[in-house]
């Protein structure tokens, strides 16, 4: 297999990598190996919505105000680390890694991601973010929702990553409990499928659109979704390096 810097080479402009999917199929620890893999930057869009979250529970912004909501986006002082091997999330210089992925912010980050007027400032974010990421280290791997059919649709190589429903849970309640029994599996149900069903009525991300690669992780262990990612992103790279159209 030809090397990445061979493809960095081949290509006239940075990659981008769009990667969506549904909650625990995946997408950001197979997005991160990918981004490493190919010495690529990282932008996990989640992050942004998640940050967003966080920062009104912390300042007061009432989530139901909408328009205060968007006002927190446009100021929010966001810092983020795109270095797939060491990525960080700041929030006015604190660390805010952990605390935007508690149950506190997950319970109730789908009120920010369905508020329109926050998506709007976070897209245009996220699409200056991609342009800067991919500059700097020559490709960018960005994944989130809507990413392969709003924020990045022209992407070099687009996928939508899934997994069964059950695959899913199990995944979250092994992630976030260490076991997948059936009492932390329907603990985990919020997390996964009421979250996927209230995210799902403003971005499409359950069916792959035209021209996205469908990846079904259900039966595949991690090293083997990072495999089949890897190379559906060689693949597409050697396309469009041959003057093919995206995937
Ligand atoms: N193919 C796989 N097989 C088993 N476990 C996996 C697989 N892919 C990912 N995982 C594990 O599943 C958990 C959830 O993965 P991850 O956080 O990347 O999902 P996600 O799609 O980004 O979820 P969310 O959108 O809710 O943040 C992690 O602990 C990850 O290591
Ligand atoms: N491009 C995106 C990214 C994320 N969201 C929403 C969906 C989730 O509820 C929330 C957090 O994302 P996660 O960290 O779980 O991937 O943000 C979205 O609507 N669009």
């Amino acid at each position: 297999m030809p090397e990445p810097d061979h493809y960095a080479a081949a290509m006239s402009d940075p990659v981008v990598v769009a990667i969506d999917g549904p909650s625990g199929s995946g997408k950001s620890s197979v997005a991160k190996a990918v981004a490493a893999h190919f010495g690529y930057g990282y932008l996990d869009t989640g992050a942004m919505y998640r940050a967003v979250t966080l920062w009104c529970l912390r300042t007061g912004v009432d989530l139901a105000d909408q328009e205060a909501v968007v006002a927190a986006a446009e100021d929010l002082p966001l810092g983020l680390g795109v270095d797939p091997t060491e990525t960080t999330v700041e929030l006015d210089g604190e660390d805010v890694a952990d605390a935007i992925r508690t149950s506190e912010v997950s319970g109730v980050v789908s009120a920010v991601a369905t508020n329109l007027g926050v998506r709007a400032v976070l897209q245009q974010a996220q699409r200056d973010l991609i342009e800067l990421i991919a500059d700097d280290f020559g490709g960018v791997v960005a994944e989130g929702r809507d990413i392969t059919t709003v924020v990045a649709p022209d992407a070099a190589v687009r996928i939508l990553l899934t997994a069964s429903e059950a695959a899913r849970l199990a995944r979250r309640s092994t992630q976030l409990h260490g076991s997948a029994d059936a009492a932390t599996v329907a603990a985990t149900h919020d997390e996964v499928v009421r979250r996927d069903r209230d995210d799902s009525t403003v971005s499409q991300f359950t069916q792959a659109a035209d021209g996205v690669v469908l990846l079904d992780t259900s039966e595949l262990d991690f090293e083997g979704s990072v495999a089949a990612a890897i190379a559906i992103v060689t693949a597409g790279l050697e396309c469009a390096a041959a003057g093919g159209s995206p995937a």
